[in-house]
């Protein structure tokens, strides 16, 4: 016996830390359910003419964080999307607030090794500079708290990204009961 969700046909928002696989998850996701993707640094990019990584380099972080906040609240204007934040958008309570009266929120998580691994050799994320090892161990113990508000939370170390897409789906599309 189910029922109907409580969030069929409202966002789906993507949070946690890099190389857990939002972008990648995220596009999934859109093209089974013929949902746009919004990818929050891709859209940030195109704006500011630059990478993220130029940004962070020429403007700074509390630049990129303000511009953040913005470009998630205008999206969230709008319903039945794929969002895909950047790792580091949930570290605000506000914008904590906006996605989860906005959307179902799924955090997906990762272990140290399958980040590591997932990242390893890709130069895109400025946060990760230097020991990719050490800085991925600083962050998540930084924002081991961050990401637990979400409605959902799953563990992608040892699923594909297609079996991620299908555990989120069962949950945006039913309730068992
Ligand atoms: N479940 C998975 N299993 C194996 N590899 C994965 C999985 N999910 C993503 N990847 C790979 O990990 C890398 C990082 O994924 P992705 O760019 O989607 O992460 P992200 O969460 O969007 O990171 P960021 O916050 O930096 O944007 C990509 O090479 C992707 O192919
Ligand atoms: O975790 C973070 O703070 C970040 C993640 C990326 O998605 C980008 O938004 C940027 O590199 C910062
Ligand atoms: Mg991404």
């Amino acid at each position: 016996m189910h029922q109907e969700s409580e969030f069929q046909h409202s966002n789906i928002i993507l949070v946690g830390m890099m190389g857990t696989g939002k972008t990648t998850v995220g596009t999934l996701l859109a093209q089974q359910l013929s949902y746009p993707l919004v990818d929050m640094d891709t859209i940030i990019a195109e704006r500011e003419g630059m990478s993220v990584q130029e940004i962070f380099r020429t403007k700074g972080e509390a630049y990129f964080r303000d511009l953040e906040s913005q470009v998630l609240e205008e999206m969230l204007q709008s319903t039945g999307q794929v969002i895909s934040t950047g790792g580091g958008c949930v570290l605000r309570e506000l914008n904590r607030a906006v996605m989860l009266d906005k959307g179902m929120v799924v955090a997906l998580t990762a272990d140290v090794d399958h980040i590591v691994g997932r990242v390893a050799g890709d130069t895109n994320r400025p946060l990760l500079a230097g020991d990719t090892r050490e800085r991925v161990q600083t962050i998540m113990e930084e924002r081991k708290d961050a990401y637990r508000f979400a409605h959902v939370t799953v563990d992608t170390s040892l699923l594909t990204p297609d079996e991620v897409v299908t555990h989120i789906l069962t949950r945006y599309r039913v309730q068992a009961s």
